[in-house]
C-alpha cells in the first residue's frame, strides 16, 4: 500500500490594480491590491512520513530553499504548531509559477501546503484559521487559497472577494531571473523621494469592468505602482512591455514586483497569437497563455 497522500493545485496571480501607500513603522506598506487568479499552477502533495522534508521540481526550482526557509515547510510547521501535534509530512512541489517572478509562487506553495497537510492530518481547521495563519506566512498568501478575484487591504493579507463577470485572457512575458519583493518596495519608496503619497484606494472604473467582464474597458484602468521601480531595477522590461504592445496586447504592466509581465487580450485566439509573437521576439524567455478568474488553493487527489 502506497502511504496516504493529498496533491493541491494552487494558482498564480496577477495584480490588477496595485495601489501602493506610504511605507509603514513596520517595513510594510499599505495597499489597495486587487488581486486576480490566473491559470497557471504549482502542485503541492503532502505523504505521510517521518520528520518533515520537501522536494522541489520544475523551472527555476535550483533558487528554491529545501530547509525552513521554503515557504510551504513553514506552513505545515505552523500547522503542526497550531494543533500541537508533530510536523511528520513529506513535500513535493511541482513549479510551474516562476521564481521570484511578482506572480506569488512561494505563498502558492504555502497556501498549498496548508490544505494538503490539513487533509492528510484531518486537523480539519476552520477556514478563518487558515486564513489567519496564511497572513503569518505572507501578505499574498490568503490570497493563494482563496483564488478567484478579491481586494487586498492592510498589507494585501485582508480580503473581500470582488465580483467577476467573465473569463479574462492574459498573457505572461517570464523573465530570466527574479526581482526581490523587498527590493522593489525599497526602490519604490527610493524613487517616491520625500513627496507626499496617497492613501491607496481601488479604481471604481476597474471594479466595474472586472464585475462586468469587460476587457476593453479593463484594459486602461490597469496599474501598477510597483512598475517604475520595476522597470528601474530591470530596465530591460519596458522592452518587452513594448513588444506585447506592438503585438497587439489591449494592455500590458508588470505583474506585482516583477519582472513577469502581463498582457490583457480579448479573445484565446489572441492569447495564442500574442504568445507566439512574444516567444519568438526575444523579450522574454517563455511566454503562457492563461485565463482567470481562476480557482484557489483546490485538492485534486486525496488518499488520505
Ligand atoms: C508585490 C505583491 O506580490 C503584490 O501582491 C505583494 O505585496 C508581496 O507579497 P509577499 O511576497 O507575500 O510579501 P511578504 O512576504 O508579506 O513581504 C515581503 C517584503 O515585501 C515588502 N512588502 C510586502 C507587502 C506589503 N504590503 N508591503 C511591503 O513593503 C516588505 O519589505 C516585506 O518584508
Ligand atoms: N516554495 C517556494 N517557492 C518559491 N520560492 C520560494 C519558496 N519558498 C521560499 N522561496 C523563496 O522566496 C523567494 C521569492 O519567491 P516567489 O516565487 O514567492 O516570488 P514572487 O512570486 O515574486 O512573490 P510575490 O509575487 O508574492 O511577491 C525566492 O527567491 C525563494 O528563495
Amino acid at each position: 500500500m502506497p502511504a496516504p497522500s493529498v496533491s493541491v493545485r494552487v494558482p498564480a496571480k496577477v495584480n490588477v490594480q496595485l495601489a501602493v501607500g506610504p511605507s509603514r513603522p513596520d517595513g510594510f506598506h499599505d495597499l489597495a491590491n486587487v488581486f486576480l487568479a490566473v491559470s497557471l499552477y504549482d502542485l503541492v502533495t503532502a505523504t505521510e512520513a517521518a520528520g518533515l522534508s520537501v522536494g522541489v521540481e520544475g523551472p527555476g526550482s535550483e533558487q528554491v530553499p529545501t530547509d525552513d526557509r521554503n515557504l510551504a515547510v513553514r506552513a505545515a510547521r505552523l500547522l503542526a504548531e497550531h494543533h500541537g501535534r508533530p510536523a511528520d509530512v513529506r513535500l513535493d512541489i511541482v513549479k510551474d509559477i516562476p521564481v521570484a517572478g511578482g506572480m506569488a509562487g512561494g505563498s502558492a506553495d504555502a497556501a498549498g501546503a496548508l490544505l494538503a497537510c490539513d487533509t492528510l492530518w484531518g486537523t480539519a481547521t476552520p477556514r478563518e484559521e487558515l486564513l489567519a495563519i496564511c497572513a503569518e506566512l505572507g501578505s499574498d498568501v490568503p490570497f493563494s487559497l482563496v483564488g478567484g478575484a478579491a481586494l487586498g487591504r492592510g498589507r494585501g493579507e485582508r480580503l473581500t472577494e470582488l465580483p467577476v463577470g467573465g473569463e479574462f485572457h492574459w498573457v505572461f512575458a517570464l523573465a530570466d531571473g527574479g526581482l526581490s519583493t523587498p527590493a522593489v518596495y525599497r526602490e519604490c519608496d527610493r524613487l517616491r523621494g520625500a513627496a507626499p503619497v496617497a492613501a491607496p484606494e481601488p479604481d471604481p472604473a476597474l471594479l466595474g469592468a472586472l464585475a462586468a467582464g469587460d476587457a476593453a474597458a479593463l484594459a486602461p484602468t490597469l496599474a501598477n505602482d510597483l512598475q517604475p521601480a520595476a522597470l528601474s531595477l530591470r530596465p530591460a522590461l519596458a522592452e518587452t512591455l513594448a513588444a506585447g504592445a506592438a503585438a497587439g496586447a489591449l494592455a500590458g504592466l508588470v505583474s506585482g514586483s516583477g519582472p513577469s509581465c502581463a498582457f490583457l487580450v480579448d479573445s484565446a485566439p489572441a492569447a495564442a497569437a500574442l504568445v507566439a509573437a512574444l516567444a519568438g521576439s526575444g523579450h522574454c524567455r517563455a511566454a503562457r497563455a492563461t485565463t482567470g478568474p481562476a480557482a484557489g488553493a483546490t485538492t485534486i487527489d486525496s488518499h488520505a
